[in-house]
């Protein structure tokens, strides 16, 4: 059993759409933007087309766990909030530890949250229990791809059997139709379906990365929590896998949070990004807009830092970073923002009152930001303007 048994169960459902096997010629880095957003999706502000209803839609979740010795929990999420439309890739971003991959676990039932909602479809599956949960997961609707793929792909089983496991298991069909839906799901990730007979290690990096995604997509999913599905891939395979995601949310309006430390990689296909830092949501919003001028200092900090992406104004890493000791961290700012102690632009209502999620753009609620400066602190910076007006991501070879 692999670690997406719980999620892998199939959906007594039909078999995969005929394979469209994706064309993974161009670079997934746009020049000014993210790849456009589906007409779901509005990429800015002001655009005015109305969004469709949240396929996910998650609510002041909180997560902790317990001390080994005992004592206060661990507090991982706080009041974390995350939405996701059928066929729109958001990005979640954070230095390691800010809860990233806990979100992902939360979401799919994995991790129990102490508090808040996760609404799929508008159905809270974050409180079913027993069977209710154990069919929904059977259920298939919530994937994960993993950043090794054999996390998921059994070494001793063929990719056909690992593919199809959640099939079995379920009892989905009789064993012709079950290969039959392999067969379709590795076509719809550019797989040849002569690769079910094979076992992973007779694949190469990116191959085994779509396998894994067909093993995911073969559930006929609606949500897939990727963590970061190309870190361990070169850039070649790295754009491919990429450009795969996009084609599988477009052909099949599948929702997908990609948790991933390389921006540029977001910045290539994701709609929207959600900003972790400690835990808490920092900054939220359409990815051109959040990564061409960030409203919030450590999204500034984290771009500064990701040699990448060029947003407007430019700040630089030493312009953003706290000029304060380092044994400043402790007992002043500890009720108040999250990030206060690292801030360069922290004040005394920083240290005493967390900031609450403010509109950062119109509409409002589409570009959220937590800081009490959000209009001001740019002003203490002597910005850095480059020559570039958007988002702008080095295009990768995709040879
Ligand atoms: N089962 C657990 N028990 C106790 N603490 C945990 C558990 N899982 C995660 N944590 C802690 O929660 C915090 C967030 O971890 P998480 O893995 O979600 O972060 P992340 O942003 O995904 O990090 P990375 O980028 O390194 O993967 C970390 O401090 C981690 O040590």
């Amino acid at each position: 059993m692999t670690d997406t048994d719980l999620d892998a169960a199939g959906r007594a459902a039909s078999a995969a759409t005929p394979p469209t096997p994706p064309t993974p010629s161009t670079s997934p880095t746009p020049s000014t933007s993210p790849i456009p957003s589906t007409p779901s999706a509005p990429s800015t502000p002001s655009a005015s087309s109305t969004p469709s209803a949240p396929l996910l839609h998650v609510e002041e979740l909180g997560v902790s766990f317990a001390r080994p010795g005992g004592g206060r929990r661990i507090r991982v999420l706080d009041d974390v909030e995350l939405t996701v439309r059928p066929g729109e890739i958001v990005g979640v971003v954070g230095e390691t530890g800010s809860g990233k991959t806990t979100l992902a676990r939360a979401i799919a039932g994995l991790t129990t949250p102490d508090g808040g909602r996760v609404l799929l479809d508008d159905r809270d599956i974050a409180r079913l229990r027993g069977r209710a949960r154990r069919r929904f997961r059977r259920g298939g609707a919530i994937q994960f791809v993993f950043q090794d793929p054999l996390r998921s792909l059994d070494p001793e089983l063929t990719v056909g059997a690992s593919v199809g496991e959640g099939l079995a298991i379920a009892g989905v069909g009789s064993r012709a139709q079950r290969a039959e839906r392999v067969a379709g799901a590795l076509r719809q990730v550019g797989l040849d379906p002569a690769v079910a007979d094979r076992l992973p290690a007779q694949l190469s990096g990116g191959q085994r990365q779509r396998a894994s995604i067909a093993r995911a997509v073969v559930a006929d999913p609606r949500l897939l929590l990727c963590d970061e599905p190309v870190s361990a891939l070169d850039a070649s395979n790295r754009n491919h896998i990429l450009l795969l995601l996009d084609e599988l949310r477009r052909r099949l309006a599948l929702g997908i949070v990609v948790i991933s430390h390389d921006l540029s990689s977001l910045a290539g296909i994701a709609d929207r990004v959600v900003v972790l830092y400690r835990g808490r949501v920092v900054e939220a919003g359409p990815i051109a807009d959040v990564f061409t001028r960030p409203r919030h200092p450590y999204t500034a900090l984290l771009i500064a830092s990701a040699p990448d992406i060029h947003g407007r104004d430019r700040l630089a890493a030493a312009q953003l970073r706290s000029q304060r000791p380092d044994d400043d961290a402790t007992a002043r700012w500890a009720g108040g923002c999250v990030f206060a102690h690292r801030c360069r632009f922290a004040t005394d209502v920083c240290a005493q009152t967390p900031p609450s999620q403010d509109a950062a753009g119109r509409p409002a609620g589409d570009w959220t930001v937590a800081c009490h400066h959000t209009d001001t602190w740019r002003n203490q910076t002597a910005a850095t303007a480059t020559p570039t007006t958007a988002v702008t991501a080095r295009k990768e070879s995709s040879a």
